[in-house]
């Protein structure tokens, strides 16, 4: 159980497998190749499902490396002292992993052309799925309560730091040929043309029968069920015995479940405070 964060250059992390040194030194001297591919998000935007569906095109809907090596290998966070030690010396093309905010991300990337997938998700959402999976872990402090939750949430007091910052920092990318931004919302809506979107990004072509064991295999039911995908392999050393979720609904708008009138009209009013200067279609939700 954690009663704080590793704070680094202002920004609350992990107290677990985070470290301010090996953060510095993936900052200053993690080299990108141009041939690497990055899943970028900010977390409970839909990371692990991305990096299934990537996973899945690569071994062209094959589900035996999914379902033979951890998640966490197959797409490893550089910001972690094990995913770093993992990445740095690994030969060919990496699938790399991770949830910085653009100041703190490994400045090479800004120099090579590796290909970066950015998958935005409702930030009501985020912050659901935020509060009851932060509270399994045992690395991040607790919150006692939504209503505190969602306070620290509003001030980026909460892991990674704001959600609004890291949009904004990220949106400087947009329009630049190797930056692809997604939404959870589309991939939901239509995950069939969202994968084939992501497909001519990577420049990979799926048979149709590859694309329906992709499809298949990367559904909530089937993750959930993967030890390999589900990060139960972490319960006990990270997560709460019994809980530890991290396929938790998988759904768009639960939010509404939980938050208060009063609550959802202070987000809004935030929201547009916060987010006006962007194009509004990069939020598509309601
Ligand atoms: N195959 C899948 N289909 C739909 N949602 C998925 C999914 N795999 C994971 N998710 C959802 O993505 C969120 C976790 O995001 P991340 O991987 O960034 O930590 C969880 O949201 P909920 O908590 O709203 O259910 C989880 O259920
Ligand atoms: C420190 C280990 C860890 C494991 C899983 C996490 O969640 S997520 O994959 O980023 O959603 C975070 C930290």
């Amino acid at each position: 159980m954690s009663d704080r964060y590793m704070w680094f250059e202002g920004v609350p992390f992990p107290t677990m497998g985070f470290t301010p040194e090996l953060m510095r030194e993936a900052w200053e001297s993690f080299v990108f190749k141009d041939e690497d591919v990055l899943i970028l998000t900010y977390p409970k935007s839909g990371t692990n499902w991305l990096v299934e569906i990537v996973c899945l095109i690569y071994s062209k809907g094959d589900p035996k490396w999914i379902q033979s090596v951890p998640i966490w290998d197959r797409s490893p966070w550089v910001e972690t002292e094990y995913g770093y030690n993992s990445l740095k010396d690994k030969e060919g093309p990496r699938l790399i992993s991770s949830h910085l905010p653009i100041q703190l991300i490994p400045k090479s990337l800004f120099n090579s052309k590796a290909k970066v997938i950015y998958l935005i998700r409702n930030p009501r959402d985020v912050l659901i799925s935020g509060y009851f999976f932060w509270r399994t872990s045992y690395f991040v402090k607790k919150a006692e309560s939504l209503k505190e939750y969602f306070e620290w949430f509003i001030k980026g007091n909460v892991p990674f730091g704001s959600w609004f910052d890291h949009i904004h920092g990220w949106m400087s990318m947009k329009g630049k040929e190797n930056f692809l931004i997604l939404s959870y919302e589309e991939l939901k809506r239509d995950t069939r043309s969202t994968v084939d979107k992501i497909c001519q990004f990577l420049g990979r072509k799926l048979e149709p029968e590859e694309l329906n064991s992709l499809l298949k295999n990367s559904s909530f039911q089937v993750m959930k069920e993967n030890k390999m995908s589900n990060l139960s392999l972490l319960r006990g050393q990270f997560f709460d015995e019994k809980n530890g979720i991290l396929l938790r609904k998988g759904v768009t708008g639960d939010w509404k479940n939980h938050i208060t009138v009063a609550q959802a009209e202070a987000f809004d009013r935030i929201f547009q405070e916060k987010m006006a200067d962007l194009p509004q279609e990069l939020f598509p939700w309601e």
